[in-house]
C-alpha cells in the first residue's frame, strides 16, 4: 500500500479518496490542482466544499449514486462529467471528475480523479463566439453564398437570398440555378468561364425575382471538385447591382445623347458610324451618311430668339426621326448640322428617306410662343459606302460634300455624292 501511495503521488492525475464526502488521501496533483498548500492540507475537507454552488447538488448526486452502486466492494465508474471547482486561492477551474465507489480497509470509500479542463474550455468558448461572430456576418452580409452540387441544383443559399431574390432558402435549395435566369445565355456563358477557368470573378447577369422583377447581380465563384478531382459543382456569392447598373446604364446616356435634341450626340454617333463601317466593310452590306443642315437657321434665332430656335431644333428631330427605321441613328454633329445612319440601305432606299425628311421638313407649321407662324427647310447630302473606301472619314467627307454642294444650289434639296458607282445614285 505504501508503495502503490507513493506511485500515486507520481501521477500527473489528480487522485482523491473520500470518506462519507470527507478527504482521507490526496495525491500531489490534486493538491496542484486545487492549488493546495500540500496534499495533506486537503485532508479532512469535504469534496464538496470545492465545487461551485451551481453544480453543487449534481456533484453530491453523483457522489451518492456511485456509493449506493457499490454491492460489497469495488462498483461501476461514473461518466465523466466536468464541474466548476474553486481552488484554495479561490480560482475557478472547470474539472473533468470520474469517481468509483472502493473499498478502503474493509471500508467503503469513493475514489475520485480530476483533469483540470480550463484551458479547454476557454478554447471552446472561444470557438464558439467565433462561430457565433461568423453567422453573425453570414446573416447580416449583403451577398448571397450559394453552393450547387456537379448538376446544378443548389445545396445550400445563405439567408441573403430573402433580400436579393425574395425567396426563402428553402424554396431555393433542392432546384437548379437555371430556373432563376432570365436569359439562359447568361448561364450558358457563366458555366463555360467556370469551366475554362476554374472561377469567375465579378461576372454580369440578370436573375428574376419571386415577385417577376428581374434584377441585374454580379457573381464570384469557383469550381467546386471531390477528393478524385471529378468537378462536384459551384461555391460562391452574388449580390444585386441593379442600382449600380441602372447608374452606369444613365451615366452612359448621358455621355452619348445630346442634351437638347435627345438623339445620339457626335462623339457616340461617330463612334456607332465607325463601327457600322468595320460591320459593312466585313459582311459586303451596304451603308449610307445622310447630312442635314437647317437652311438659313441663323435667321430664326434672330428673328425669334435663340430659345425658339431650340424649339425648331427639337421638333426638326423629331420630324426626322418619324421618317426612320429603328435600326437608323439620327446623329447631331453640332449647332444645326445634323446626320443619318442608314446602315444595310442602298443609295435609292436613302434618297427615298432624305426626300421624305424634305418634305416632311417643308410642311412643318411651327409657331412662336407669341403666337407667329412661320417654316423651315433644310438641305441634304447623302454618300454611300464605296468599295474604294479606306475610312470612315472618306464617306463623311463626301457626304458632307454633298451637302456643301445642296446648299449652293439653292438649299431645300437633296445632293447625292456623284462619285458613287450605285446604279441609283443621282444629283437631285
Ligand atoms: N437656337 C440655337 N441655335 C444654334 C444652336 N447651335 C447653333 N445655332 C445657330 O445656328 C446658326 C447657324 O448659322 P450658319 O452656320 O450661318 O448657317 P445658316 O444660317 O443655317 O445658313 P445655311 O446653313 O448657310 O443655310 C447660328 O446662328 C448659330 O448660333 C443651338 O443649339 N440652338
Amino acid at each position: 500500500m505504501t508503495d502503490l501511495t507513493q506511485l500515486l503521488h507520481a501521477l500527473p492525475g489528480a487522485v482523491l479518496l473520500s470518506r462519507n464526502d470527507v478527504i482521507v488521501y490526496a495525491n500531489h496533483a490534486s493538491a496542484a490542482l486545487l492549488e493546495a498548500a500540500s496534499p495533506q492540507a486537503l485532508l479532512g475537507h469535504t469534496t464538496n466544499e470545492f465545487v461551485h454552488p451551481l453544480d453543487k447538488q449534481r456533484s453530491s448526486e453523483r457522489i451518492h449514486r456511485v456509493s449506493e452502486s457499490a454491492d460489497a466492494g469495488a462498483g461501476t465508474p461514473n461518466k465523466p462529467s466536468e464541474f466548476r471547482i474553486h481552488t484554495c486561492r479561490g480560482n475557478l477551474r472547470m474539472v473533468l471528475i470520474s469517481s468509483v465507489a472502493v473499498e478502503v480497509d474493509g471500508a467503503p470509500a469513493v475514489l475520485m480523479c480530476g483533469m483540470d479542463m480550463t484551458h479547454q474550455s476557454e478554447i471552446q468558448e472561444q470557438l464558439r463566439e467565433s462561430e457565433q461572430n461568423f453567422r453573425r456576418l453570414f446573416e447580416s452580409m449583403q451577398d448571397v453564398y450559394y453552393r450547387t452540387d456537379a448538376q446544378g441544383v443548389v445545396q445550400h443559399v445563405g439567408p441573403g437570398v430573402r433580400r436579393v431574390l425574395g425567396y426563402e432558402p428553402h424554396e431555393i435549395e433542392g432546384h437548379t440555378a437555371e430556373a432563376y435566369y432570365p436569359q439562359s445565355s447568361d448561364r450558358d456563358a457563366f458555366k463555360a468561364a467556370i469551366a475554362t477557368h476554374g472561377e469567375v470573378a465579378d461576372f454580369s447577369g440578370q436573375m428574376v425575382r419571386k415577385d417577376g422583377r428581374v434584377i441585374d447581380i454580379s457573381i464570384s465563384s469557383h469550381a467546386l471538385f471531390d477528393h478524385n478531382g471529378e468537378f462536384a459543382g459551384i461555391e460562391g456569392i452574388y449580390r444585386d447591382v441593379t442600382q449600380r447598373k441602372n447608374l452606369e446604364r444613365e451615366l452612359q446616356r448621358l455621355a452619348t445623347t445630346d442634351m437638347l435634341t435627345g438623339m445620339t450626340n457626335r462623339r457616340a454617333f461617330l463612334d456607332l458610324a465607325e463601327r457600322t463601317y468595320a460591320q459593312s466593310r466585313r459582311k459586303g452590306t451596304a451603308m449610307c451618311l445622310l447630312m442635314l443642315d437647317l437652311d438659313h437657321f441663323k435667321s430664326v434665332n434672330d428673328r425669334f430668339g435663340h430659345l425658339e430656335g431650340d424649339r425648331v431644333l427639337v421638333a426638326f428631330t423629331q420630324a426626322v426621326r418619324a421618317q426612320l427605321r429603328g435600326s437608323d441613328t439620327v446623329g447631331r454633329l453640332g449647332g444645326e448640322e445634323f446626320c443619318v445612319l442608314l446602315p444595310q440601305t442602298d443609295t435609292a432606299s436613302a434618297a427615298e428617306v432624305a426626300t421624305r425628311i424634305l418634305a416632311g421638313t417643308r410642311a412643318m407649321r411651327l409657331e412662336t410662343v407669341a403666337g407667329e407662324a412661320f417654316s423651315i427647310t433644310v438641305s441634304a447630302g447623302l454618300a454611300t459606302l464605296l468599295a474604294s473606301d479606306k475610312s470612315l472619314h472618306r464617306l463623311l467627307d463626301r457626304a458632307d460634300q454633298s451637302l456643301y454642294s445642296a446648299k449652293r444650289s439653292g438649299r431645300d434639296r437633296l445632293a447625292i455624292d456623284v462619285s458613287t458607282d450605285d446604279p441609283g445614285a443621282l444629283t437631285l
